[in-house]
């Protein structure tokens, strides 16, 4: 399928009004989250997949703003035939608590002062941002993603789902990222924070009315941006050139290409970023740890994760280096977690998590299709048996709005299957009981069943839904051709379609 653009999107709002226990001890709100969402949430709510940012991103993740000339910061990988494939997934991404693009961080107005919160926002950590999207989660209405992915400090948000929220997710892709924050990340992010501070203008935070210190946050976004790149990138980029002259000038004007380009990216960032939220950000990437400070290994942090994994990490990435995804991997294998561990093969350095949609899409997309029945059935439906009144078995899908409700006898052995339309059929023909209406010759599905053997069941007998069971044929769930149609490898198309 040919690659596309999701198109013009918007961002929306989403009001949590309660107070929500940070990790810091206190309690915070009312927040705001802007979040934003790409393709079509399926009936069965099980194909979202959740996008989290890194340090500077924002909900607007694909797609364009009306008049605006970019698009969103990760629109590489989101839409119809890329990575995260919009005509197969329902993509949400939000900005993080303490951002500054819609989601209530330090530049929003406290309620109580009705001045900017500034330095009275508390300090965030990762835990807390996910929490607040797990509010939004919640109120989107999806119990479970398909999967959540982010690079960098949206790795560290990946994973602190997992940690936290083991249920709440069948995939994990962190990329570039860690389990822990390392002294260099840390000691990288003081020295942006001290950039900031150091600015007269800064004002303790007190900017808001005032000229802001963009001086400083240009410069930490100039000491950010040379750890985003790599020595080999920056070589081939600008190797020694100078900038706009011929000879060295002699003074501490610009001289040379990378000056100019390091001081270019900081003057553009200071027009996107509040540099108080800059400061709660990198705060949050310090203190993220898994093991809390050593009170676990990481081994025992991730004990308790049910998702599959996907580690990626990036071959040139000094600031994020590869044997950070290692260990996480190893961490996961002691603990007999899938895991698959892929690399980046790129000289672009840490961003080339933003700029590699190629290899990203082809390592997030095999790794996506080798999913089974498992991965995708919904276990938790009603059963019946001869014996249930038609009448109950329709009010069972009137309330769960399941279509197809397996009957079952003794231990959930699978016997029949009845459907919305043969419950149509019974009241139309006057008939009883489930007996006399119930499909005897069940197709079923097997729980390691590929996704392809599946559709192509489905799709050659022009079903809609298939009862799955174990080796004894008791029923363990069901599986609709909604969510498989759209997993289906279009690459390989299934058997007796066209
Ligand atoms: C909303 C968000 O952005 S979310 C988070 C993701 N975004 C980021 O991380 C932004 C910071 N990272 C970057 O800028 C990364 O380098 C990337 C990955 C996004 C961009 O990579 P590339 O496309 O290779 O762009 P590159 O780094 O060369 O920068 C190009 C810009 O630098 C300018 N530039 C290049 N050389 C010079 C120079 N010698 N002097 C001055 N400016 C220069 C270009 O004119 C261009 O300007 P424009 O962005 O206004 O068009
Ligand atoms: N360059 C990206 C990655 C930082 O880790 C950003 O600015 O968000």
């Amino acid at each position: 399928m040919q690659e596309a653009s999701v198109g013009y999107t918007q961002t929306k709002k989403h009001q949590i009004k309660e107070k929500i226990q940070l990790e810091s001890g206190k309690k915070f709100g009312p927040i705001e989250v802007a979040y934003e969402t790409y393709g079509t949430l399926n009936q069965e709510k099980n194909n979202a997949i959740l996008v989290c940012h890194p340090l500077t991103g924002d909900a607007h993740a694909a797609g364009y703003h009306e008049g605006d000339q970019d698009p969103g910061w990760w629109d590489n990988m989101i839409g119809p035939g890329k990575a995260f494939d919009t005509e197969k997934y329902y993509v949400i991404c939000s900005n993080v608590l303490g951002g500054c693009k819609g989601t209530t961080g330090p530049k929003s107005t406290n309620p109580e002062t009705g001045e900017p919160y500034a330095l009275d926002f508390p300090v965030i950590t990762i835990k807390d941002m996910v929490k607040v999207q797990k509010k939004l989660i919640d109120h989107l209405g999806i119990n479970k993603l398909f999967a959540v992915t982010g690079g960098s400090m949206g790795g560290m948000q990946a994973l602190q789902w997992a940690v936290t929220y083991p249920e709440a997710q069948k995939f994990c892709i962190p990329i570039a990222t860690t389990a822990k924050s390392s002294p260099q990340q840390i000691a990288f992010n003081e020295v942006g924070r001290r950039a900031i501070m150091s600015d007269p203008n800064w004002n303790q935070g007190n900017y808001y009315d005032q000229e802001p210190p963009k001086n400083g946050l240009s410069l930490a976004r100039m000491i950010g941006h040379i750890t985003y790149l790599s020595e080999r990138s920056m070589r081939k980029k600008f190797g020694r050139r100078l900038q706009d002259k011929k000879d060295l000038s002699f003074d501490f004007t610009t001289d040379f290409e990378v000056e100019s380009y390091l001081k270019y990216k900081g003057k553009s960032f200071v027009k996107r970023f509040d540099p108080n939220s800059y400061l709660y950000l990198t705060r949050a990437i310090d203190y993220f740890d898994l093991t809390d400070e050593g009170e676990r290994t990481l081994t025992e942090a991730l004990s308790k994760v049910k998702c599959k994994f996907l580690v990626v990490a990036i071959t040139s990435d000094w600031l994020y280096p590869r044997y950070q995804s290692k260990e996480i991997v190893r961490a996961l294998e002691s603990q007999d977690i899938e895991v698959e561990y892929s690399e980046i093969r790129s000289s672009y350095g840490h961003d080339a998590f933003l700029l590699e949609p190629g290899q990203l899409k082809h390592l997030i997309s095999s790794f996506l299709s080798k999913i089974t029945v498992s991965d995708v059935l919904q276990r938790d439906i009603p059963l019946i048996n001869k014996d249930t009144s038609i009448q109950k078995a329709a009010e069972k899908m009137i309330n769960t709005g399941l279509t197809h409700l397996p009957v079952v006898e003794d231990s959930n052995k699978l016997v029949g299957l009845i459907t919305a339309w043969d419950i149509s059929k019974a009241v139309a023909e006057n008939h009883e009981s489930l007996e006399e209406i119930m499909t005897e010759k069940v197709i079923t599905a097997s729980e390691n069943e590929s996704i392809r053997s599946v559709v192509a069941k489905i799709r050659s007998n022009n079903i809609s839904a298939l009862p799955v069971v174990d080796e004894k044929d008791k029923v363990i769930g069901l599986v609709s051709s909604d969510i498989l149609s759209q997993l289906a490898d279009e690459k390989h198309p299934v058997p007796g379609t066209d």
